[in-house]
């Protein structure tokens, strides 16, 4: 019976990969027409245009004709990119044309349904019926929702109920079955079991033959506009996100493009680390960034910029020290609500004094002071807002600079600059003089015209930036007004104890010209204020994965720098690594969004490591109680002490065990990036091993040193904790690193000690680990 139930699904299967293969080849003539009509396009592109250059409404006519020709190219471009990505969805389906399959009787028909689920859709080769749903479509959602038995699912005519009469998980590869299971449960435990026992890779991998019902609901969640994951490491909020990416891609097709979307990740390795989940499922990749870079790009040549990387290092290096307590204070004090609620009184207290400007200045000369700038502001009336007056002092400054241009331009470094200019810019005058139309043979006036126009093109090229700068509102002194706020008293119930000896570091850090990481984004929300910046219009919807590392005013930042963006928001706050996440709030805070606008889902359900390291690593954090660990046992997480300097070879032989059980991706993980390249310098010439800096951008297979803060969201078969000493682990606030850390291993988890290990280790019970000596 189950015999011939397999053979009659390989029968079926068979029929499919046919109809794909004539769809291939299809699409293939299809894709070499466009192609070519592509490069006939690029090839004579200038001879379908009309070019006529001789009156105004000619240059019209061929600036259209230009336009048009160029839209026909990006528009077949476009079909193109679009060919190559379904034809690559083909060539997946021809291999594993669907994961599952569900049997529905709709309530009301007589007929039971078979539908088969793929990562994409298909239809026979007449176009009347579905071969395989995309996994996205409404229908399909029943495949992970329910069990078999009533069942029901969304359709744009309505709710629509019914019953599952079998639910069937299938492997299929090189268009063979290689495992069927019917299934009672969710989704059956077998396929995933499966899945979830390979080796790792340097690339994550789609989950969405194996979706949970709780990962579901947030992949294709569409009434939220903040949608807030907390979930435990390693229960697939990441996933979750991308497969969410695809869902948001598909469901909104006509008006969602991949480059509406963008994602913040947390450091460059994890980028590469998830870069091929999309293309997988057929979409193209959406924009990703990091914070740093993405903070980085808007400061600009301002200030330089501390990195967060750097500031973290900074912090865990850091000896118990008055410098130490006062640089965490401060960080958590600039990540809190009160520092939001202080600057945004700063800025109302700008309205009436503080404002402070910069000298416009042209040639070592002052057109207009600072101080002058900041009477004519304060003159204006005090009902208008700070962002209405700031127009009226840039047009105010224009017409300054227009009366100062006029008189500059007599000068005499204009006309021998002017002689200095080439060619073209006098085919410019002697063109412009033509179009006057009043080039004649009374030859002295002209010369007097060309050597005003020429006097005229000096200026107007020497004053372009300057006009720029101030159409930019760039003449407030936004880091001085951001500054002045460490010179002031304020409430002392609004700030920290030690307020005044951070007004003292702060101020003798901005006075050299160094933005500490945790007053970048303080800084750029005020500034963006003050210059009244507009949002990006283009994104539509953030995705933020490890959100436990960003703060309220982070947060608060984000929202006016994307105010049409809806956001999923994806953390842990076991996880949290920076300083600035100490403080009490963080992203995934529900109370910092408009409660009818959020909605806040819970991961519980662990995947990436064995029961036993999850079990293990549960005990080393609050709540951990609640985590539950998948159910794949493997051996228990050992920790080994080291106490006579034999480290190096413990190190060596559990690589080389590693690699016997055949293990692709092994890292020793540290605390910090110090201790990394101590070790790797007593490495290096001993085995091939691979140092990860804030810098690597690529992740690959083979064995590595990572700091445990750039190691988030990412995975290794096997993962050794470097120094798991007391001496090494000893503060509270790094129990979240130690727990990060430890969760990176899927199937081994081996941490080294020499003497007593970290305190974090005495809260889990003995038998959850075994002690080794490393003699
Ligand atoms: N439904 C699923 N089916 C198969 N594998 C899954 C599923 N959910 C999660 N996984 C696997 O579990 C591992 C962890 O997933 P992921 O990295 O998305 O978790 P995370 O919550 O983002 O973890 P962390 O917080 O530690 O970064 C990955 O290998 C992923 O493929």
């Amino acid at each position: 019976m189950v015999q011939n139930e397999r053979k009659k699904e390989q029968n079926r299967i068979n029929e499919v990969v046919d109809v794909i293969g004539s769809k291939i080849a299809g699409m293939t003539g299809k894709k070499e027409e466009v192609k070519k009509g592509i490069v006939d396009l690029r090839k004579n592109f200038w001879e379908d245009v009309t070019v006529n250059l001789d009156e105004m409404d000619d240059v019209y006519e061929t600036q259209a004709s230009i336009k048009q020709q160029a839209e026909l190219l990006s528009e077949r471009e476009r079909r193109h990119g679009q060919m190559n990505r379904e034809l690559k969805t083909l060539f997946r389906l021809q291999d594993s044309p669907y994961f599952g399959r569900i049997d529905f009787q709709e309530e009301g028909e007589q007929k039971t349904e078979s539908l088969y689920i793929g990562i994409g859709s298909l239809m026979d080769a007449h176009n009347e019926e579905f071969l395989i749903y995309d996994w996205r479509a409404p229908i399909s959602s029943m495949y992970y929702d329910y069990a078999p038995g009533p069942a029901k699912f969304d359709s744009i005519e309505g709710e629509i109920k019914g019953e599952m009469k079998l639910k069937r998980q299938f492997i299929i590869r090189h268009g063979q079955i290689d495992g069927m299971f019917d299934t009672g449960l969710t989704i059956g435990d077998t396929l995933l079991q499966a899945m979830l026992g390979g080796r790792a890779s340097s690339h994550m991998k789609s989950i969405v033959a194996t979706i949970q019902k709780e990962q579901n609901q947030i992949i294709r969640n569409e009434t939220d506009r903040y949608l807030i994951v907390q979930g435990a490491a390693g229960s697939g909020k990441t996933s979750a996100a991308l497969q969410r990416v695809a869902f948001l891609l598909y469901r909104y097709r006509k008006t969602l493009r991949s480059d509406n979307m963008l994602l913040f990740s947390p450091n460059p390795l994890f980028s590469s680390f998830i870069s091929t989940v999309l293309p997988e499922l057929g979409e193209e990749n959406v924009l990703q960034t990091t914070f740093k870079d993405f903070i980085e790009e808007r400061i600009g040549h301002d200030l330089q910029l501390e990195n967060p990387f750097d500031q973290t290092e900074s912090c865990l290096t850091m000896e118990e020290s008055e410098e130490y307590l006062l640089r965490t204070e401060s960080i958590r004090f600039k990540a809190s609500i009160a520092y939001k609620q202080l600057i945004d009184r700063w800025l109302e207290r700008l309205k009436y004094e503080g404002m402070i400007f910069r000298d416009i200045v042209f040639r070592d000369e002052t057109i207009v002071s600072g101080n002058a700038i900041q009477r004519f502001f304060y003159s204006l009336p005090r009902e208008q807002s700070v962002l209405n007056r700031m127009e009226d002092v840039r047009d105010w400054l224009l017409r300054r600079i227009a009366v100062f241009v006029k008189k500059e331009r007599k000068k005499d470094w204009v006309l021998e600059e002017g002689e200095l200019l080439d060619k073209s810019d006098y085919a410019e005058v002697f063109q412009k003089l033509q179009q006057e139309r009043r080039f004649s043979e009374e030859t002295f006036d002209d010369y007097d015209r060309e050597e005003q126009m020429l006097r005229k093109i000096v200026m107007n090229r020497r004053i372009k930036p300057l006009r720029r700068r101030i159409k930019q509102f760039e003449f407030v002194n936004s880091q001085k007004v951001y500054s002045e706020i460490f010179y002031h008293d304020h409430d002392e119930e609004h700030v920290p104890e030690h307020w005044k000896a951070i007004c003292r570091a702060t101020r003798m850090r901005f006075e050299e010209g160094d933005c500490p990481w945790e007053d970048a984004v303080p800084y750029l929300y005020l500034k963006e204020r003050l210059q009244g910046r507009k949002g990006n219009q283009e994104i539509r919807h953030l995705i933020i994965d490890e959100a436990q590392d960003y703060s309220p005013v982070q947060l608060a930042y984000l929202q006016a720098a994307f105010p049409r963006s809806r956001m999923t928001i994806l953390g842990d706050l076991n996880q949290a690594i920076y300083a600035q996440s100490f403080a009490e709030e963080t992203m995934l805070s529900e109370n910092l969004y408009n409660r009818e606008e959020v909605k806040k889902l819970t991961l519980l359900r662990s995947y990436r490591s064995t029961r036993e390291i999850m079990d293990f690593a549960r005990h080393l954090v609050s709540g951990g109680d609640q985590i539950e660990p998948f159910e794949r046992s493997g051996k228990l997480p050992e920790w080994i002490d080291i106490r006579d300097g034999r480290k190096e070879a413990v190190i060596l032989d559990k690589i080389a065990s590693f690699k016997t059980a055949g293990f692709e991706t092994f890292a020793l993980i540290g605390k910090t990036m110090k201790e990394c390249r101590k070790i790797y310098e007593q490495l290096k010439n001993k085995i091939k091993v691979r140092l990860v800096t804030q810098a690597t951008y690529q992740f690959d297979k083979g064995f590595i040193i990572i700091p445990a803060y750039l190691a988030k969201g990412i995975e290794f078969d096997a993962a050794i904790i470097n120094d798991a000493s007391a001496s090494n682990f000893h503060r509270e606030n790094e129990r979240t690193i130690f727990y990060t850390a430890c969760t990176r291993a899927m199937h081994e988890l081996i941490m080294l000690s020499s003497g007593e290990a970290t305190r974090f280790l005495r809260d889990v019970p003995k038998d959850k680990y075994v002690k080794m000596t490393g003699d």
